[in-house]
């Protein structure tokens, strides 16, 4: 199947707010991740989350890291789970993390997460198991990755955000340097799920999105990016985006956009040496003015 770059085509945009709305009206997303040592990744998501204009987030994460992730931003909702001393999420908490899920209009899953095989297992389950649309990064890529045919059959849509590591992680080749090749790798791993539903964002210095059947290639962000927790911020923006209702393809394709130009905006005040990923939050303001958004 050809590819078609639509990378000149208009970029989505997201709906002005209607005077007559509220929380509910701009969706409930669900961040699953974090891990004693990563609490900060499932923060900066569901941070990020906020800031893209989803109505209500919460934050599930090991009860060793809840206190923690919590204190990071009185906004953000949390759940913890487990004992105490619990401090990676595991397979048997996959019943009661699929009722948590059942109210949310977009889940995230990965960032922070770990790489136990009880954890793996979770990560399995949830994938296969929850309707809602998904993001799954990070450690939940790297869950998928230890079973060959573990992609197949998604219950819902999946957008897979890899950098080239993952990528190779889960599909056993590196990542071309040609730009137009690495898109059809990344268009490949799309269409192995043999769903319409999967979009895959490979990430980089101009981040590839594909559904399968066209690509867009990002013009925005720079090297100043290249720094600990961004791209756990553009899970949390690419699932706001979902919770408010765009399509997968219109969500990750946006999501990219604007992670990128706050990573601009945040390089021009800061300067890429000095550029964090915590920052590129309050950057996301500017960017949905800069947008047209109110
Ligand atoms: N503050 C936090 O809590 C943070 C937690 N993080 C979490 O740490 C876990 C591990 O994630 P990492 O991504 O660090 O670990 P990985 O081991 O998956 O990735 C790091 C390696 O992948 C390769 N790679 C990454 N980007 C590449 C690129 N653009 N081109 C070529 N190779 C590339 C490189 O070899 C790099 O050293 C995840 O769960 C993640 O969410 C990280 O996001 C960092 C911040
Ligand atoms: N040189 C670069 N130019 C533009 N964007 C970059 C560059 N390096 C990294 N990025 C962006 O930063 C993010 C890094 O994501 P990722 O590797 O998952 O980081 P982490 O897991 O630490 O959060 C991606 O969105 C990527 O596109
Ligand atoms: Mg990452």
């Amino acid at each position: 199947m050809a590819l078609k770059d639509v990378t000149s085509e208009p970029l989505p945009v997201l709906p002005a707010r209607e005077d007559e709305s509220h929380k509910g009206t701009y969706g409930r997303a669900l961040v699953v991740g974090g891990s004693r040592g990563k609490a900060g990744a499932a923060a900066l998501a569901g941070k990020a989350a906020l800031r893209s204009g989803a109505g209500l987030v919460t934050v599930l994460v090991p009860r060793a890291i809840q206190e923690t992730v919590a204190s990071f931003e009185p906004a953000m909702m949390t759940v913890g789970l487990g004992a105490s001393n619990c401090d990676e999420l595991l397979q048997e908490f996959a019943p009661e993390i699929k009722e948590l899920a059942k109210d949310k209009n977009c889940l995230a899953l990965g960032p922070g997460l770990g790489t136990s095989a009880s954890t793996f297992r979770l990560v399995h389950s949830l994938y296969h198991h929850v309707e809602q649309t998904m993001v799954v990064d990070a450690d939940a890529l790297n869950a998928m990755a230890a079973w060959s045919e573990g992609l197949k059959h998604p219950s819902g849509s999946r957008i897979l955000t890899p950098h080239p590591g993952e990528f190779e992680r889960l599909t056993g080749e590196p990542c071309a340097d040609e730009a137009r090749v690495r898109a059809e790798q990344a268009a490949a791993l799309c269409r192995r799920d043999m769903t319409d539903q999967t979009v895959v964002v490979l990430k980089g210095h101009h981040t590839i999105v594909t559904d399968g059947s066209r690509v867009s290639f990002n013009q925005t962000g720079n090297p100043g990016m290249a720094t600990g927790g961004t791209g756990d911020v553009l899970t949390g923006i690419i699932t706001a985006l979902v919770a408010q209702g765009l399509e997968t393809w219109e969500a990750a394709r946006l999501a990219v956009h604007v992670h990128g130009l706050a990573g601009d905006l945040a390089a021009e005040k800061l300067g890429q040496v000095s550029l964090i990923a915590s920052d590129l939050l309050n950057f996301l303001p500017e960017v949905f003015l800069k947008m047209g958004n109110r």
